[in-house]
């Protein structure tokens, strides 16, 4: 035991080990050698940590992440309590400790320690993005420009849908999909052209090396986090041996660079690529770097919202009901059925419509997962060791009666209505702006809470809503006749909420867009 603690010292770096069967291993021996030692007051433990029986609860918990999880917010709804965690320890909070996580500074509780441990920015891309978090500079130039950018996905959205469904199989004048591996190629379609813009976007071979870029990186971290921290530098060097190449992707992208900087800075396209090329330093961006965050924000975009709007899809075709009171909404909202930016922005039940759906159907369990980096105390007294995690039960608190009334049922005006009351009330529109899509609260955990709370969502948002309207617009969807109306199960594993990879939609264009 205490040869496998000198490989794996313990403080801060147990939780950054996290992930890995040996990691596991460690945590199991290393958090009962705490336990003996420490006299602060730790949350209640929800399954057993007794020594000998903790790596059953560290299985058990991995088997039943989900139910765990809800039994807890259940047992602790405003407080907070730990369980097993993917090989850590974690202080699972509910009520008002949630505003206790998403305020505390960073040097306290880290959101980028978890990211960077995760996907191992410091190794796999380099200090731009695990110091300088790049990123987030980008993601608000991203934001301001949502108006243009909103021209180009309005445009890709035409074309990957028709080209998408040509691949479908037709049934009686209907083409069939499976939801999921559909939307996820559309909403691939659209990030794209908002982050390599046109014709890259469009390129098979940018598409192909692209996505080995993303999952050899992917490969890479989890590789790298089964070392300590203080050895990942060398394995590393080994590593990139035999990983998968992503030299195609940064040859595509140097070339696109070297295009790309011909051009005046004012006259280059407005797009993510663009000013990742502006950004990094240097007369020409190092590849590596300007693909490395190219691939980061495709790994946080596409998933994310690719989970998202399959659930909502998947809702939609369930209450067709909700299809002709959407339609009459966008078509009054736009001109003849010319899909604005702002037009958007006046589509009220589209909006509670997607926001219900991000409710009920909430692709993170957890949400404010940080990782502490100095000893933490709640205002209960909790203090919590550095290098543990604490996060947020989403889910329990999106299915809380105390919260929303009767919240098993998906109403989809729900959010509709109570900006409609708000606004009454308080006869303020900024007022009832509380239940927007992108709004955030300790009871709306959808996109975390807080200075970490997503920078992605306002474009999220806009995808979203251009899309769902889009195909209202112009197609007729629907469930095919084996649901029987109803909406297949979603797939609730590992602390996430997937929509049911065989759920089929199927859908018809429309001839005509403006009347009925
Ligand atoms: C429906 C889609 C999405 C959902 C549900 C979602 C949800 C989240 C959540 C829950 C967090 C953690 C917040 C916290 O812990 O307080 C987060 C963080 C983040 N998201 Fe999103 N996200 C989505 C789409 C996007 C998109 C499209 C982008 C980029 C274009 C993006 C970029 C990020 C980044 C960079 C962070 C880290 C923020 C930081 O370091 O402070 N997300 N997101």
């Amino acid at each position: 035991m205490e040869a496998l603690r000198q490989w794996f010292p313990p403080s801060e770096e147990q939780a950054l080990l996290a992930l890995s069967p040996p990691t596991a291993l460690y945590n199991w021996l290393n958090s009962e050698h705490r336990e003996d030692e420490s006299a602060t007051k730790e949350a209640p433990n929800l399954v057993t940590g007794a020594w000998g029986l903790s790596l059953f609860s560290h299985i058990r918990s991995l088997i039943w992440t989900d139910g765990l999880i809800q039994k807890g917010y259940e047992q602790y709804r405003d407080d907070m309590f730990r369980m097993p965690f993917y090989g850590s320890w974690a202080t699972i909070v509910n009520g008002k400790y949630v505003e206790e996580i998403a305020r505390a500074p960073d040097t306290y509780l880290s959101f980028h320690e978890t990211f960077n441990n995760q996907l191992q920015l410091e190794h796999v891309i380099g200090p731009e993005l695990s110091q300088g978090q790049m990123h987030l500079s980008l993601l608000r130039t991203l934001n301001r420009n949502l108006e243009p950018l909103h021209r180009e996905i309005s445009d890709e959205a035409e074309y990957i849908v028709s080209q998408t469904l040509g691949k479908g199989k037709e049934e009686d004048g209907w083409v069939s999909l499976k939801a999921f591996a559909w939307v996820t190629e559309v909403v691939q379609g659209l990030n794209q052209r908002a982050f390599v813009g046109f014709p890259l976007c469009r390129d098979d071979e940018w598409t192909k090396a692209g996505q080995q870029e993303d999952m050899t990186l992917f490969f890479q971290a989890s590789l790298l986090r089964l070392f300590p921290k203080s050895k990942r530098g060398d394995a590393n060097e080994y590593i990139t041996n035999f990983v998968p190449s992503t030299s195609v992707a940064r040859k595509i992208i140097a070339k696109a660079i070297k295009e790309r900087i011909e051009i005046p800075e004012g006259d280059r396209p407005n797009d993510l690529l663009s000013w990742t090329i502006t950004r990094v330093p240097g007369e020409e961006p190092d590849p590596k770097v300007v693909c490395g965050i190219l691939g980061l924000l495709t790994m946080v975009a596409q998933s994310t919202t690719s989970m998202s709007f399959a659930h909502a899809i998947l809702h939609l075709v369930a209450h067709p009901e909700c299809i002709s009171v959407l339609r009459e909404e966008i078509l009054e909202a736009t001109d003849n059925g010319d899909l604005t930016y702002e037009s958007l922005e006046q589509m009220r039940r589209l909006d509670s419509f997607i926001r219900e759906t991000q409710r009920v159907s909430t692709i993170g369990n957890i949400s404010l997962a940080r990782i502490v980096m100095k000893d933490f105390t709640f205002s209960n007294g909790v203090c919590v060791p550095a290098g543990e995690m604490v996060q947020a039960v989403a889910t329990g608190v999106h299915k809380d009666p105390a919260h929303y009334p009767e919240p098993l049922e998906f109403k989809p005006w729900r959010f509709y209505d109570l900006t409609q009351a708000e606004a009454k009330d308080t006869y303020d529109p900024r007022a009832a702006a509380k239940y927007d899509i992108v709004s955030t609260s300790p009871t709306y955990l959808t996109w975390g809470l807080g200075r970490h709370a997503c920078p992605g969502k306002w474009y999220a948002a806009m995808i979203m809503k251009h899309l769902m309207a889009y195909l209202i617009l112009h197609y007729d969807l629907k469930l095919p006749d084996s649901a029987k109306g109803k909406r297949p199960d979603d797939w609730v594993v590992a602390g996430a909420c997937i929509p049911n990879t065989s759920a089929r939609i199927l859908l018809r264009r429309k001839q005509v867009v403006a009347t009925e």
